[in-house]
């Protein structure tokens, strides 16, 4: 495709994610399937340009007020990931000369603002509780994107196996400092043709994950419920776990998201696995289950803020109103899928928040309003399965797990056993 063309395409692609009202990645995709003769370079291109933006936004928008012509132009020049070749055919002379003068201006001399690139809402909090120097890193690191992490499935295959058949494909990887399940890859390499994928050796899963998961401590032959399962990433892990016995309930309100679950399921192995769509979190089938359930997972919908290495939209997106409501549905959630848990038997309530107000206040106003739940020490938990400085990942006894810390999403979670 000619360079000018296909800036062409990255200004269009960039005017449909910043209107922000459907996911990126959604909006990403649905053009790829429209422009169906792009190479992998080009979409390549397109992609990263296209979150570039979302990352730094603050900062190319506040360059771009010089440039000239339409300013999702100026956000695609500023933002360019591809080849340079392609801006050095593609740009006018003025073009050219003001893409100079807005790349040699020094990052670190801008204000707060355009340095950390994240709204006031979502920046104040941080702030407040890391300190201007750490909650710099952690602006830095949430511009990053994130590595590949896989899970191993024991049914299938031990880690080493795992990392050896990796490394026989040519992909370099790793084990994962935390997760005795994980490895962590180097690069984004295609995977779901390799054997180890397609046998269900493997699932991709960030090591946060895996984590809230080995919190959750689920064993052979137990009742277990992921209350808000999704597409099933922790489904998968806790029913390994189970060892493919007991029952695995995974509860979720959307039908598609356990429809996406299907197929994983299916490559897993497991069969111990029953998902269940709930009309609400105070549904029939979880009056009739009270009291029996060993262990609880509720992995709560949330901002996402944890996430803007994949999910930088999240940010633009999000709002303190849409917060609120988060967290009354979330303080629901809880309470409800907690009548679940027999005497003896332990919940966790998780999100991939980095917010307190989605996480430390919630758990605590559960717990003040829950005399019969009493809070558990993260840290102890994590050591008794073998997660390695389970010290370093937990604050105040609750799991927080922070991208500039651990190289993992944000994670919360707070766990509790029933008196
Ligand atoms: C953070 S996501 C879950 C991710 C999933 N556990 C995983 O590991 O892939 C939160 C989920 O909660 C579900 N959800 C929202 N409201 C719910 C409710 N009232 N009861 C149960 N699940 C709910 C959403 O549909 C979404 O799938």
């Amino acid at each position: 495709m000619h360079p000018n063309a296909l800036l062409d395409l990255s200004t269009e692609l960039l005017r449909s994610v910043l209107k922000l009202d459907q996911p990126a990645d959604a909006v990403v995709s649905a053009f790829f399937r429209r422009q169906s003769k792009l190479g992998s370079r080009e979409r390549h291109a397109l992609a990263e340009t296209t979150y570039h933006v979302l990352r730094h936004r603050l900062r190319l928008q506040h360059l771009a007020q010089s440039g000239s012509g339409p300013m999702e132009r100026r956000l695609a020049v500023l933002g360019w990931q591809g080849a340079e070749s392609v801006l050095k055919v593609s740009l006018s002379p003025q073009e050219q000369q003001w893409l100079q003068h807005a790349l040699a201006i020094d990052v670190s001399t801008m204000p707060d603002k355009l340095r950390h690139n994240l709204p006031d809402w979502v920046a104040q909090p941080l702030r407040q509780r890391l300190g201007e120097e750490e909650f710099m890193a952690l602006a830095n690191a949430l511009n990053q994107s994130a590595p590949l992490d896989l899970r191993v499935n024991l049914l299938k295959a031990k880690r080493e196996e795992a990392l050896a058949a990796l490394q026989a494909a040519g992909i370099p990887a790793e084990p994962t400092p935390y997760s005795p399940w994980g490895l962590r890859v180097q690069g984004k390499p295609a995977l779901n043709r390799l054997e180890i994928f397609t046998s269900g050796a493997v699932e991709v899963q960030d090591e946060g994950s895996q984590l809230l998961a080995l919190l959750v401590g689920a064993k052979r032959g137990e009742m277990v419920v992921d209350f808000c399962a999704g597409a099933g990433g922790k489904t998968l892990a806790l029913g390994a776990a189970m060892r493919n016995t007991g029952r695995l309930y995974a509860f979720d309100v959307a039908g598609g998201r356990l429809d996406a679950l299907k197929p994983r399921l299916a490559r897993s192995g497991l069969s111990n696995v029953y998902p269940a769509l709930l009309a609400h979190e105070r549904d029939e089938r979880v009056k009739r289950l009270a009291g029996k359930i060993d262990r609880v997972l509720v992995d709560a919908p949330c901002s996402g803020l944890g996430t803007l290495r994949r999910n930088p939209d999240l940010k633009w997106r999000q709002s303190p109103q849409a917060l609120q409501e988060l967290r009354v549905k979330q303080a629901s959630i809880l309470a409800s899928a907690a009548r679940l848990v027999k005497s003896g038997g332990r919940l966790v309530y998780a999100t991939c928040s980095l917010l307190q107000a989605e996480n430390e206040d919630i758990a605590r106003d559960f717990a003040t309003a829950h005399p019969d739940f009493e809070l558990l020490d993260a840290a102890a938990l994590l050591e008794q399965v073998q997660v390695p400085q389970a010290d370093t990942l937990v604050s105040d006894g609750f799991l927080r797990l922070w991208p500039h810390r651990h190289a993992t999403d944000g994670f919360f979670a707070a766990v509790w056993q029933r008196r």
